[in-house]
């Protein structure tokens, strides 16, 4: 059921990027789309990076049109599936592969981003001032936007990048078993501007009759207090309020918790990879559960100590003690997670965990090697390195300065006092 309003208009859907998670979420969003007609278009647009990709020999498409190499997005839109980054996952049809990313999100009022976190400070590049004004993105991105400036969440960069409200969403979510609609639950941290409910607009605007934009501009303060500017949501519009947000990605298997605290929820689900490399390195030492255990409560310390010396009071404890996005990712991640997996292969056979991560992930991008070394750089500027052993331990291992070995020394809380 829809709100009992009568709007002129439905919001469009448009997943920018289409990985592992993407390609899943799109999925989600599109099944939603399709079933909550009245307030969504049921198309759902997903931007793909274009590349070649060949159908192996042994897969069930492999045929005389697939047996050379065809572009992802043909194969996507005519196989209804993606065949490389969620291969044997049937998409639903109203899910479009499209190549050109600025005409995946023409007219798209709803902006899920989806890439690898390396990816986006360009892809927003692309976007600057071609998306409509009074848009509004989740992030689905783990990760931390860390430059010159400072550690900003990605919900942050992008509304900044674009002039639009982000929210974030993150949870225990290994893409695959979602995709097969195993169940999980996931967090959505949506927070939007005051001005998206004080309807600027009259409301009943006729059909077709277009929207003055100037009127709707405003400013909404961010995380860090700065001011941006934001365009209100045009009142032919569904409302994005709560129920709305999570009527665009709960589903019976996927079950959405609705919160505010934007921060918490983009911190848990960017710091939980370092903390997985770290579990990855100590099981591939054979050392077994306990030791994994004291690496994830060590872990989980660090990512709420972490988000309230530089995130401040937006930060609830109770984000990583209670939600998805916290303590249950954090479990997921260093069980069946690629981090943890990768960096288990990496000590097991001595090689390095890049050389694993070409071999083993098929082209998809391992978020915790990236994020250890951003997270380090950062620390390293605010002279804040010792108060994060754990974090600083898994940089100075994929340094290659210290080894897995030296982990239980490295996070012992009494080893300055030797
Ligand atoms: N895979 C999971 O289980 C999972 C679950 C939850 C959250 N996440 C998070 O979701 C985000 C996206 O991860 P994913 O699993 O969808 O990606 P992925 O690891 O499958 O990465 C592959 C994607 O990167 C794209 N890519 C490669 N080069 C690119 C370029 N130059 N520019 C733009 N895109 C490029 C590829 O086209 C492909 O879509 C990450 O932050 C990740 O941490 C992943
Ligand atoms: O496979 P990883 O290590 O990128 O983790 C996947 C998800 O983030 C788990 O929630």
């Amino acid at each position: 059921m829809g709100s009992l309003a009568v709007h002129s208009k439905k919001h469009k859907v448009c997943v920018v990027g289409s990985g592992n998670w993407g390609t899943t979420i799109a999925k989600v969003v599109a099944e939603n789309t399709k079933e909550h007609s009245d307030i969504f278009e049921a198309e759902v647009q997903m931007w793909v990076f274009e590349e070649e990709y060949q159908i192996p020999k042994d897969s069930k498409h492999y045929n005389d049109e697939t047996s050379h190499p065809r572009k992802l997005t043909d194969l996507i839109n005519s196989l209804h599936e993606n065949p490389k980054y969620l291969p044997n996952i049937p998409l639903p049809k109203n899910v479009v592969a499209n190549p050109d990313v600025v005409d995946a999100v023409k007219d798209a009022t709803i902006l899920v981003f989806n890439l690898p976190h390396q990816f986006i400070g360009k892809t927003c590049e692309q976007l600057k001032g071609k998306i409509v004004p009074y848009a509004r993105g989740i992030s689905c991105i783990k990760g931390l936007a860390v430059s010159d400036k400072g550690c900003e969440l990605f919900s942050e960069s992008i509304g900044q990048k674009l002039g639009i409200y982000c929210g974030a969403l993150s949870g225990a979510n290994i893409a695959t078993e979602v995709a097969q609609e195993k169940f999980s639950e996931t967090t959505v941290a949506y927070d939007p501007p005051a001005m998206d409910s004080q309807h600027p607009t009259p409301q009943g605007t006729p059909h077709g009759s277009h929207t003055d934009l100037t009127k709707l501009e405003g400013e909404a303060k961010g995380l860090t207090g700065k001011k941006m500017k934001r365009t209100a949501l045009p009142s032919e519009y569904p409302p994005l309020h709560h129920k709305n947000v999570k009527m665009l990605f709960h589903r019976p298997y996927f079950h959405v918790s609705l919160v505010s605290d934007v921060a918490g929820v983009s911190l848990g689900g960017a710091l939980k990879n370092i903390v997985a490399i770290a579990a990855g390195f100590v099981d591939g030492l054979g050392w077994g559960d306990n030791a994994k255990a004291a690496v994830m409560r060590v872990g989980i310390m660090e990512e709420v100590k972490f988000g309230k010396m530089f995130f401040g009071d937006s930060v609830q404890t109770r984000t990583f003690t209670e939600e998805s996005c916290g303590v249950a990712d954090l479990i997921t991640s260093c069980s069946g997670g690629r981090n943890f997996r990768c960096a288990k292969m990496a000590v097991a056979e001595g090689k390095s965990i890049g050389e694993i991560e070409q071999r083993e992930l098929n082209g998809q991008s391992l978020q915790g090697t990236g994020t250890a070394y951003e997270v380090n750089d950062f620390l390293k500027k605010e002279g804040k390195e010792q108060e994060f052993p754990l974090f600083t331990a898994v940089h100075s291992i994929l340094e290659g300065k210290k080894k897995p070995e030296d982990i239980p020394h490295l996070i012992d809380p009494n080893r300055g006092e030797e």
